[in-house]
């Protein structure tokens, strides 16, 4: 089996990056994130960049419609973003956040995950590895303005985060809920979680699969601060200010301290967790519970 995809290499197969964006944004200066000064956003077709160099930070929004589901192609995208704003000196910070109405992310592409052939489950993993590791270990100051439902593996991704706003609203539920689906959350997925609200509550939330709805997800420390939706974004940015007044060695040195062993307990075993995903994704009855599962969600539409 290829474990040895690479991902930089995937990238320049699949993308060309940074092409001024398609859609809404295409041909006009759109304000800039904080500033307004006439700053081109920049992205690509799955994320849209809204740089503020002037105040440091750019927000970054997934726009992978209906539900921001991650895709390698996706993945791959979030990960040139982030490498681009991370080589850019003018950028100390990030907001993610979603484009899609009413969707931070629905997770992980379970049609990445389902009828497809182990080297395909390989490269989606390491993809899904490197992801996190990135995003958890970044330099930058990274928020969540998590202004949607958030499941799963894009409940993973706003754990990485530095800060989570969440924006005030019942259906916006967060959570590892994997079990649902009759998978298991990996270790670093759990490890994210322990390390964000506490041995105690991951167990009951990894075991029962739970999506907390705002009240409850600020309660046990899963999100940082629940705000009107209408004010996600502005509270991300007040949030910013904090962080970017100490000194940035400092923060990201302690940043570092506190993250580095979870990182390395992946680090230290990668390949051996990619060939884990994909002895467990391929096993039929895996197989059979994400087709039901997937089958399950185009039923509630009839
Ligand atoms: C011993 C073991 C050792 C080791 C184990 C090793 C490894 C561990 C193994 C596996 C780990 C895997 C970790 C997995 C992480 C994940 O992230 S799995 C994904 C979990 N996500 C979810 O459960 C969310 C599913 N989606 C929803 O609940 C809803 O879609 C929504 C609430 C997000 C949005 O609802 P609606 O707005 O009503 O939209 P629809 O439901 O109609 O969806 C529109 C469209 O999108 C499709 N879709 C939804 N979610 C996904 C998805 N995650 N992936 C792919 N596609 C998705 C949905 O089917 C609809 O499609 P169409 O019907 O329009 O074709």
């Amino acid at each position: 089996m290829a474990l040895a995809v690479g991902i930089r290499g995937l990238t320049r197969s699949l993308l060309r990056p940074w092409v001024r964006v398609p859609g809404p944004a295409r041909g006009r200066t759109e304000p800039a994130a904080g500033g307004g000064d006439g700053v081109r956003c920049f992205g690509s077709p799955r994320v849209l960049v809204e740089p503020d160099p002037a105040a440091g930070f750019a927000v970054m929004k997934m726009r992978n419609p209906p539900v921001n589901s991650l895709s390698l192609e996706f993945l791959t995208e979030l990960l040139i973003s982030l490498e681009k704003l991370e080589s850019d000196k003018a950028f100390h910070a990030i907001i993610l956040t979603s484009d899609c109405p009413g969707i931070f992310s629905a997770g992980l592409d379970l049609m990445e995950m389902c009828g497809r052939d182990p080297t395909h489950y390989a490269e989606y993993w390491k993809a899904v590895q490197e992801l996190w590791l990135r995003f958890y270990l970044s330099h930058l100051v990274v928020i969540s303005a998590i202004n949607g439902v958030n499941a799963a593996g894009g409940c993973l991704l706003a754990l990485s985060c530095d800060y989570r706003v969440l924006a005030d609203n019942p259906k916006y539920a967060m959570g590892l809920n994997e079990t649902l689906l009759g998978i298991i959350a990996p270790f670093w997925f759990k490890d994210t979680l322990v390390n964000t609200v506490g041995h105690r509550t991951a167990e009951r939330a990894l075991q029962l699969g739970l999506l907390f709805p705002p009240a409850e997800a600020l309660q046990v420390g899963m999100v940082d601060k629940v705000v009107p939706e209408d004010q996600v974004l502005s509270a991300a940015r007040s949030e910013l200010a904090q962080w970017l007044a100490i000194p940035g060695h400092a923060r990201q040195l302690t940043k570092s301290l506190m993250r580095k062993p979870t990182a390395d307990r992946l680090l230290k075993e990668r390949d051996a967790d990619i060939q884990n995903f994909v002895r467990f994704i391929s096993r039929d009855a895996i197989q059979k519970a994400l087709r039901v599962y997937l089958e399950k969600l185009k039923q509630k539409k009839t």
